[in-house]
């Protein structure tokens, strides 16, 4: 499964995907209202119960012996979690922490110069960490397990190597797909936690959460609807929020209903499962010009007016997900689950036969 949304790319096709309501990717005004919304302890942290459980563990048994905790690896898809729970590590250890990433450390001197100014028992986060240059990782080894690094100072043949003591730190690495990370650096992680989907409930309990610190007033009703359009990702939940949010302060008295998160959320064209437009063009086409495939890629592209890497990055992953559509080596096709959900009748099943589909489109 790819749903590594980093790598998709910007567009300028007619979907605006580069910038899209249901992106898991965190834009300028997710940065400014994070910090206020992430909850600040486990017990506070919705759902993944067994990583909670897990790292709870951990932690405790850390505490108990005063020691420095494990290193930790998170993995999962964006915005479901990764940073919020490093700063939970550092809170519950009553360390401090300190925030990189991957693709910010190209040369293993940039690692160097982090590890070495770090305090004992520091949160070191390190997102994206399958990004990391190849020296930077390999220093990184010896500095989970040793707590030592070796400096090279000069070149050629008169490169010496300095060996650096560092103090003892928590190495917590966030990663879209632990897989892409080389096995020295994976078996190197004491504790792995892969995080999960969030399970409606889940996200209802976390829009009730932030509706409350935003001060937004909300049904019970209205939370689900929100939930169901979130693709099972608190950061898109939240973004949902403030949007409902707006609709209800200028459309209707600020309380958010059921009926007032569908209306808003049916003007940002997301749909009542959180498809938006581009997933809905690229459905629409399959079934209604290739009468749900087997179709390929750059074909299904040119139907939609986008880049193929767009289809392929962007939209295919959720449609993927929610077994909307299949991958195949012979194209691409819909599932009877993409037929129902717009509405529409299979050429089989429809009374004129193939090409008569289009007919019955929601
Ligand atoms: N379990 C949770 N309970 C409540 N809120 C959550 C939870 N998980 C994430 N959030 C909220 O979702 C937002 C995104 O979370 P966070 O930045 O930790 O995701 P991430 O996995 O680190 O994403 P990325 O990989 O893009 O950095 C934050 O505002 C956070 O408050």
């Amino acid at each position: 499964m790819n749903w590594d949304d980093e790598s998709a790319p910007e567009t300028d096709g007619p979907y605006a995907a580069g910038d899209r309501l249901v992106g898991s990717l965190a834009d300028g005004e997710d940065q400014a209202v994070e910090a206020a919304l992430r909850p600040k302890d486990l017990d506070e942290f919705v759902g993944q119960e067994r990583v909670r459980e897990q790292l709870d563990l951990v932690l405790r048994a850390a505490r108990q012996r005063g020691a420095t905790a494990d290193h930790v690896l998170l993995s999962g898809a964006p915005g479901l979690g990764k940073t919020t729970l490093s700063m939970i590590i550092a809170a519950e250890m009553g360390a401090p922490i300190r925030i990189t990433s991957g693709p910010a450390i190209q040369h293993a001197g940039d690692l160097a110069a982090i590890l070495s100014s770090l305090t004992e028992g520091e949160v070191l986060f390190l997102d994206e960490i399958h990004r990391m240059s190849r020296p930077a990782e390999e220093m990184l080894y010896m500095a989970m397990e040793d707590f030592r690094v070796d400096v090279i100072v000069g070149k050629g043949p008169g490169a010496t190597a300095i060996p650096l003591e560092l103090p003892p730190f928590t190495l917590v690495g966030a990663t879209t797909r632990a897989g892409l990370l080389p096995p020295p650096l994976r078996d190197r992680f004491g504790f792995t936690g892969h995080m999960e989907f969030y399970a409606p409930a889940e996200l209802q309990r976390v829009i009730h959460r932030s509706a409350r610190l935003l001060d937004v007033e909300i049904e019970g009703e209205g939370a689900a609807e929100i939930a169901g359009r979130s693709r099972g990702t608190p950061r898109i939940a939240n973004r949902l929020l403030r949007r409902v949010r707006d609709y209800a302060q200028v459309k209707a008295d600020g309380v958010v209903t059921r009926e007032i998160a569908a209306q808003a959320l049916n003007v940002y064209e997301v749909d009542g499962r959180g498809l938006d437009r581009l997933d809905r063009a690229v459905l629409t086409a399959l079934l209604g010009l290739f009468g749900g495939g087997p179709v390929g890629l750059s074909t299904l592209a040119v139907a939609v007016g986008e880049e193929r890497e767009t289809v392929e990055e962007v939209a295919e992953p959720f449609l993927v997900r929610e077994g909307l559509l299949a991958r195949t080596p012979r194209g691409r096709v819909a599932t009877p689950a993409a037929w129902a959900h717009l509405g529409m009748v299979p050429p089989q099943q429809a009374a004129g036969g193939p090409g008569q589909q289009g007919l019955f489109g929601g």
